[in-house]
């Protein structure tokens, strides 16, 4: 999974060359990065395909958004349909025949043993769906429509989600130049200028987990691991961890927060909720409240999670919850952690940032909190 991370960071940066010194619309540019990485994660191989899906979910979700407060008259709204709905029965149907016919792609590719792993139809997700497709334990197998709707989750809740947090990190590097200075000094003292992007090294380096990057370093040196493992050097980013913190916290992408169902009568502090009362949990107000963070609540400081979320939270843990809580907390959390930090990393080796006086700042609360205008920023090769 991380390597697919890396080469789509690497494809985007590949683009950037011809745009160094010039302005580039970041949001758009993560976009594209976010789709490539969960296309890729998710089709493996057919991620060219996924790619074609994907672009017909984005036009879903920009109607679903567009249309997000339209009331719908029972009755009424199944006869007579908006030009919106009839699009995105359209694209719907596109969507899912996009799948049906890559899932039967894969499966003649297995009725020809071609190509075919050791996990059957493909150790991407997409191979694991099918693979529970085909499950001869009727308790475990998933139905063709089940297989469809897993994919249009992985992508809802993972590119969009992605692309806000991503866009918001580095309008924040580029504003507050000391923390961009920080990170890149972190990462170039952990990966140096090189790329560092050898997978095969995780194997090697896994027993010596506990010990301090430097000292790892000096081991790789001495053994002449030229190409340390990426995957397992990422867990030092420590400033950069916090800065990430830090952004899910101010720009929190799913800034309104779920709803829960109260199952049965429950008493939180004053409060008493009823069975059957839905109660609303609005992150980006608990991320934003003084009493939990402090005065400093607006200030942009990512030093307040140096000894750790408890410590910022004035023991109130739980008051962050950028990936949600409880049994349906994000499955991606880590996978979007890590994406961060490679994205960040892999920029930062090779660029400095610099807004542009073009940028307007205007965050629009949407499906996920994203910039109105995108936010512009001028490459500069290091
Ligand atoms: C910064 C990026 C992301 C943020 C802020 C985020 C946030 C969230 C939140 C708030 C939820 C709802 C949790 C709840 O209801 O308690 C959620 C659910 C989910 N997320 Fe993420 N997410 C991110 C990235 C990802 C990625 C990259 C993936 C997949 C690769 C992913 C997969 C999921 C899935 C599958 C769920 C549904 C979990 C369930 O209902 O059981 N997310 N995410």
């Amino acid at each position: 999974m991380m390597g697919d991370m890396v080469a789509s960071v690497e494809m985007m940066l590949e683009r950037w060359k011809e745009k160094e010194g010039a302005e580039v619309e970041i949001y758009e540019e993560l976009r594209t990065l976010t789709s490539e990485v969960i296309s890729r994660t998710a089709f493996g191989s057919s991620f060219e395909e996924g790619k074609q899906i994907f672009g017909m979910l984005h036009k879903m979700m920009a109607l679903a958004e567009t249309n997000m407060y339209t009331i719908r008259l029972p009755l009424i709204s199944n006869i007579f349909k908006t030009v919106d709905e009839m699009e995105a029965e359209r694209l719907d149907q596109g969507i899912a025949d996009s799948i049906i016919d890559i899932v039967k792609k894969r499966e003649e590719k297995v009725k020809c043993q071609q190509d075919v792993d050791s996990n059957g139809y493909g150790s991407d997700y997409l191979g694991l769906l099918i693979q529970a497709h085909h499950d001869e334990d009727e308790t475990k197998k998933i139905s063709m429509e089940q297989l469809i709707d897993e994919c249009r989750t992985l992508y809802a809740a993972g590119q969009e989600t992605a692309n806000a947090a991503l866009s918001w990190m580095i309008l924040l590097l580029a504003i507050h130049r000391d923390w961009q200075e920080k990170v890149r000094n972190e990462v170039i003292s952990i990966f140096g200028h090189e790329k560092c992007l050898d997978f095969d090294g995780i194997a090697r380096l896994k027993i010596v987990s506990k010990l301090s990057p430097s000292f790892m370093f000096h081991i790789a040196r001495i053994m002449s691991i030229r190409r340390i493992s990426f995957i397992f050097l990422i867990i030092y980013l420590l400033q950069t961890g916090m800065f990430i913190l830090e952004t899910l916290r101010l720009y929190t992408p799913v800034y309104t927060g779920f709803i829960r169902d109260i199952g049965k009568e429950a008493t939180l502090g004053k409060l008493t909720g009823l069975d059957g009362v839905q109660c609303h949990i609005p992150f980006i107000m608990i991320h934003h409240d003084p009493k939990i963070w402090g005065e400093d609540v607006h200030a942009f400081k990512p030093e307040r999670f140096l000894d750790g979320i408890a410590k910022a939270t004035n023991n109130n843990p739980t008051a962050f919850m950028p990936f949600g809580m409880g049994h349906h907390i994000c499955a991606g959390s880590n996978f979007a952690i890590n994406e961060a930090k490679i994205t960040i990393a892999m920029i930062l080796q090779r660029y400095s940032l610099t807004l542009s006086p073009g940028y307007v700042h205007a965050p629009h609360p949407g499906l996920t909190l994203r910039p109105a205008y995108g936010i512009q920023i001028i490459l500069n090769a290091l």
